[in-house]
């Protein structure tokens, strides 16, 4: 059965926007991380990560029991790098002691994407945390080395349509790829913090070629320092997922709108918010300043 939310006792709109601040002030001050990147786009990948273990056949993995804290899956090597997202945490986890881990990593990811210009996301909370028992068994995080079909199949296991797959995976337009993490290198000088629609202009109009890098690991690499993985690069080589590719590349809205019903979903998935009342939506720091 689904997991059921449950409210904290007594916490609103206002005890999480406070949670949304801290995270977004710490987001501002650490600012040189990763070569001034920032932890932006780690945290967004931490909140997929947390999210993608879940699996709808039985019910298992997902973001509710934030089971990222035991040792099990935040060493599954697909998680590397993610120590640095989960670091940042640990300030804010001391501070708001009352949210559970699985709020913490999906509104950590919330924060991140609309600080750094993204769309709204409404977010729930209601996770519980889970008993170390209770976490999910390495390798269900996706390989990117393969090829359009094995997207497609590996979206499937969460319900994810082709339209919902092109979407999320526009999130690539943040960060980077390190060697050390993922055996994949790039893009040189050209990753950002800013959520925008460039991946799939990208995709389009760059010239990509296959090379192997320095790991070994083939990648798609472009003239002007622009890298894809072979994942990635399968958006454009698949005529079904091609399609919401271009759509994407001309309409921004488009795929801010689109992106944000697919991330929802993704933090969501398996969890029955039942009577708990509607999303909220939080301000950004901009929005509060004034
Ligand atoms: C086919 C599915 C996917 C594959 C194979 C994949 C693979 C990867 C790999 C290999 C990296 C580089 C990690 C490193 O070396 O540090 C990466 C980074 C990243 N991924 Fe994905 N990813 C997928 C889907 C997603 C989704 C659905 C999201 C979010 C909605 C996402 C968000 C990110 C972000 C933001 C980064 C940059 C992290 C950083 O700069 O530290 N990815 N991904
Ligand atoms: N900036 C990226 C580009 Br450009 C293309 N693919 C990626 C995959 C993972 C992380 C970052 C990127």
């Amino acid at each position: 059965a689904l997991h059921l939310a449950k409210a904290q006792d007594g916490k609103s709109l206002e005890d999480f926007q406070k949670v949304y601040n801290a995270i977004a002030e710490k987001l501002r001050d650490e600012d040189e991380f990763d070569g001034y990147i920032g932890y932006g786009p780690n945290l967004v990948r931490l909140s997929w990560h947390v999210s993608g273990t879940f699996d709808k056949n039985d019910n298992s993995g997902g973001s509710f029991g934030g089971t990222y804290r035991f040792k099990k899956e935040a060493d599954d090597p697909a998680n590397k790098g993610l120590q640095n997202a989960a670091h940042f945490l640990e300030p804010i986890a001391k501070k708001f002691p009352w949210i559970s881990h699985g709020d913490l990593y999906t509104l950590a990811g919330v924060t991140a994407l609309q600080e750094m210009q993204g769309p709204k996301i409404p977010w729930r909370p209601g996770r519980v945390d889970a008993d170390e028992k209770d976490t999910p068994e390495n390798g269900r995080l996706p390989d990117a080395s393969q090829d359009g079909s094995y997207v497609r199949h590996y979206f499937g296991r969460f319900g994810f349509t082709d339209q919902e797959i092109v979407a999320l995976l526009g999130a690539h337009c943040l960060g980077k790829t390190h060697l050390e993490n993922s055996g994949y290198e790039g893009p040189w000088g050209a990753a950002t913090n800013t959520f925008t629609n460039e991946f799939f202009v990208n995709l389009l109009n760059e010239n990509w070629k296959l090379e192997k890098n320095e790991a070994g690991n083939k990648q798609y690499n472009s003239e002007k320092g622009y890298m894809m993985l072979p994942t990635d690069y399968a958006l454009v080589q698949d005529g079904k997922f091609r399609k919401y590719v271009e759509k994407y590349a001309k309409d921004q809205d488009a795929f801010f709108e689109d992106f944000k019903s697919a991330y929802v979903k993704l933090l969501e998935n398996g969890i029955d918010f039942g009577k708990l009342g509607k999303a909220y939506v939080f301000k950004t720091l901009d929005e509060q300043d004034s």
